[in-house]
Parts: structure tokens; sequence; C-alpha cells
């Protein structure tokens, strides 16, 4: 299985992004600004949902791909890193989706 993790992608986003726009779709999207990676953020997040509404595993699996990819190039362009969604991650473990659903409407 390969070792390549989110934070080894975000790496090479960060790098990428440092490109010319005519070389790179990372400096492209960088240089058009937050909000219109942000609109394609929301275009892969639909295509994944259709593709596993459709129960096709593998579009599941490269849309997945496209979706992660444009929410590290969200997270770059707003200045959020990838640790900092982590460290959210974690911090929730500590008790169940549904407890912490239920504090929040309290
Ligand atoms: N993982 C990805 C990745 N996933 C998806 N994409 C690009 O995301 C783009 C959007 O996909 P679409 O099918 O929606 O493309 P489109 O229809 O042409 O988009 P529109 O212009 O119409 O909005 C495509 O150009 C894909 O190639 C990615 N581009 C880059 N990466 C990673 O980033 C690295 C650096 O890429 P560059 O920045 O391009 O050098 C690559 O080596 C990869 O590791």
């Amino acid at each position: 299985m390969s070792a390549f993790t989110l934070a080894d992608l975000e790496r090479i986003i960060a790098e990428r992004a440092k490109a010319s726009p005519e070389e790179s779709w990372t400096a492209k999207l960088i240089a058009a600004g937050p909000e219109r990676a942000a609109k394609k953020l929301g275009e892969e997040a639909v295509e994944a949902v259709i593709a596993a509404v459709k129960g096709d595993r593998d579009e599941l699996i490269a849309e997945s791909a496209d979706l992660l990819y444009h929410l590290l190039v969200v997270l770059l362009s707003r200045d959020v890193a990838l640790r900092d969604v982590l460290s959210q991650l974690e911090a929730r473990t500590v008790r169940s989706g549904l407890a912490e659903k239920a504090a929040r409407s309290r």
C-alpha cells in the first residue's frame, strides 16, 4: 500500500502554488483567488456526491481524489494548515458524533 498522505499532497500544493499559472493548475487556482478555488471545491463535492449516489466505486474514488486535492487548495488559499483541521478532528475523537450533535443543540 502507498504511504502517500494528505500532508505530502499539501506540501506539493504549497510548492506548486509558487509556479507560473501557465504551467500549474494549482498556481492558476491560487492566482484566481479563494472564491474561485471554493467554487471548484463545490463542483468537485457535487461530483463526488453523484458518484456516491450512483454507487460507481471507481468514479467515487476519482472524484474523492479531486475533492481532497481542491479542499487542500482552498485551505492554502485561506492560510489554513491541514494540521489545524486534523487537530480539530483529533479533538473530536473523545466523544461520538451523536453526543457532539446533542451538545450542539443544547
Ligand atoms: N491532485 C491533483 C489534481 N486533481 C485534480 N486536478 C486538476 O483539477 C482540474 C479540475 O478538474 P476538472 O475536470 O473540473 O477540469 P476542468 O473542467 O478543465 O475545469 P474548469 O477549467 O472547467 O473549471 C483539472 O485540471 C485536474 O487536472 C489536480 N491537479 C493537481 N493535482 C496535484 O497537484 C500537483 C501539482 O499540479 P500542478 O499544480 O498542475 O502542477 C500534481 O502533480 C498532483 O499531485
